[in-house]
């Protein structure tokens, strides 16, 4: 049975207009950072259904609509789609990757967001389908190892998402380069997606660079490890109490 946005709780609407706004926002992203070209690419975000926050094959996803481009995209041109990817809310037809957004969310629970680029450098070493290797401490810091390479799949049907899923499940690594395709990334949220999708092209190109001059050294796995987890439990404004100023000392 086909259901509408009606058939859902307010809470649920309420978090699809949320989300509406959010996946309309990060998707001006993709241009700013030079990610994609015409239409190209998409960014989605998953609406939690359970009034108990716990995410299910039950949930809904916010996706751009398909072949539109950037400087049209507003919040209601948005499309909702359940995880069979079929239209629950929107005027237009829904991305042609959403059936690869909604096996990644069926899949995978953790993942909250998922966005797809054709970035020239990380496309160019999906077209080699050559994986990345691990020779930045910023690739250790994000990615956790080398950039992983996942298979060739036409589009249309849940083949793309199959791969994404296949390849990632057991990877630190948020970033997968389908092969003669192009990058998907997650995150436990859009907007982290979006970060992968820009650090994936950033650390593509410096590593293609790097190679024309000779053969990057790989980062010993331990020091992966260790740059890993400081980048992914410290860095930034953690938890930690804020330093206190020499003034503050004083006192
Ligand atoms: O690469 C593909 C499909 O995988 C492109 O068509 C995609 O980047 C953009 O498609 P949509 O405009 O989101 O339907």
């Amino acid at each position: 049975m086909t259901r509408t946005l009606a058939d859902y709780s307010a809470a649920v609407q309420e978090a699809v207009a949320r989300t509406r706004e959010v996946v309309a926002t990060l998707h001006a992203e993709l241009p700013r950072w030079e990610l994609i070209v015409w239409t190209a690419g998409n960014v989605s975000q998953r609406v939690v259904v359970s009034p108990d926050g716990v995410p299910s094959a039950d949930d809904l996803l916010v996706i751009k609509p398909s072949g539109v481009t950037y400087d049209e995209l507003t919040p209601e041109s948005m499309v909702v789609c359940d995880l069979d990817g079929t239209l629950v809310d929107g005027t237009r037809s829904p991305s042609s990757d959403t059936a690869a957004h909604a096996y990644v969310y069926t899949h995978l629970p953790h993942v909250g967001g998922v966005v797809h680029t054709h970035s020239t450098y990380a496309t160019a070493w999906a077209a080699r389908a050559e994986p990345v290797p691990c020779v930045l401490t910023m690739m250790a810091d994000e990615f956790g190892g080398d950039i992983p390479i996942g298979p060739f799949a036409l589009i249309g049907d849940d083949s793309i998402g199959r791969g994404i899923v296949e390849t990632l499940r057991d990877s630190r690594s948020p970033a997968v380069l389908m092969r003669n395709h192009g990058p998907f990334t997650i995150g436990k949220d859009a907007k982290a997606a979006v970060k992968a999708a820009v650090m994936v092209e950033e650390v593509a190109r410096t590593v293609h660079i790097s190679r024309q001059l000779g053969e990057p050294h790989r980062i010993p796995q331990a020091d992966v490890d260790s740059l890993y987890a400081r980048y992914q439990n410290v860095y930034g404004q953690g938890t930690a109490a804020p330093a206190t100023t020499p003034k503050e000392q004083d006192a």
